[in-house]
């Protein structure tokens, strides 16, 4: 790769970044004190467990359509086959999602954006899955703790998101060489940022990120069980087909 591929590359990473972020962090910076009054939290909190669970999955679900946007704007990506695509979105989407929410944390009270404004870890307790949203909570703070650019957020999303390592890939060769342009970006962005130092610790965050997704999806398990109608017929397609093992999908489903 010459240099001027590789600043086309973080170019046009970082475009389609900017264009498919969801809410920029300007304004989210506007919000930062909006925090949901007590008898908001009292009114999360008095959701039912399948309640909560389906208010997230829709915007889990929204949030990912972004993703999926972001995903088609990164230079190879497209060039891989569908199947590829959809593999890792499948197991990548969740994680850039995770990484985004960082940029909408305010770690002077540990709020996170949700809904319109900023809340705490306590609000989601009707989820039933405290370690999974102290998790969340935790990784968000630690991301922030990095002070990325949108830029390097921007490369280091898809880095996440391009991963030849992932599971039941067609191509591993062809997704290695589209994740070798994006991880030489990452670097020359980082480097350009006199911030070399950082690119062991976004691969550290990286080892984090798919504990936490491996964590949703032990999560979800439980509560498929649990709730099995929610779960089958409320939950938004993309987010079963995306998140719900087919061995999930294979008795509710109804052709
Ligand atoms: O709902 S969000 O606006 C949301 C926003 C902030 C914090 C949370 C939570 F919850 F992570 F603190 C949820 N949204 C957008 C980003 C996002 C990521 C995961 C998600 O849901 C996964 C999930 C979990 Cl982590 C636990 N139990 C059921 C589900 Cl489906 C939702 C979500």
């Amino acid at each position: 790769h010459s240099l001027r591929n590789i600043d086309e590359l973080c170019a046009s990473i970082v475009r389609s970044h900017r264009e498919t972020s969801q809410y920029r962090v300007e304004e989210l910076q506007a919000l930062k004190w909006k925090v949901f009054s007590r008898e908001e939290y009292q009114a999360y909190q008095s959701k039912s467990v399948d309640e909560m669970w389906q208010h997230c999955a829709i915007r889990l679900t929204d949030a990912v359509q972004y993703v999926v946007e972001f995903a088609k704007h990164i230079p190879g990506f497209r060039m891989l086959s569908q199947n590829d695509q959809i593999a890792l979105l499948k197991t990548g989407s969740m994680e850039v999602v995770l990484v985004r929410m960082s940029r909408f944390f305010n770690t002077e009270n540990n709020t996170v954006f949700f809904d319109g404004k900023f809340a705490g870890v306590e609000l989601f307790k009707s989820l039933a899955c405290g370690d999974l949203i102290t998790a969340v909570f935790d990784f968000a703070h630690d991301m922030c703790a990095l002070k990325l650019t949108e830029q390097q957020i921007a490369l280091f999303s898809a880095l996440v998101l391009i991963n030849a390592d992932r599971p039941c890939l067609e191509d591993r060769g062809k997704v290695q060489r589209v994740q070798r342009s994006v991880e030489m970006g990452l670097t020359h962005i980082l480097h350009r940022d006199n911030q070399d130092s950082l690119m062991h610790k976004l691969y550290q965050r990286m080892a984090v990120l798919r504990s936490l997704c491996s964590l949703h999806m032990e999560k979800l398990r439980w509560f498929s069980q649990r709730y099995p109608l929610t779960a089958h017929s409320l939950f938004p397609p993309l987010y079963k087909e995306l998140f719900a093992s087919e061995a999930e999908l294979l008795p509710g489903t109804t052709h």
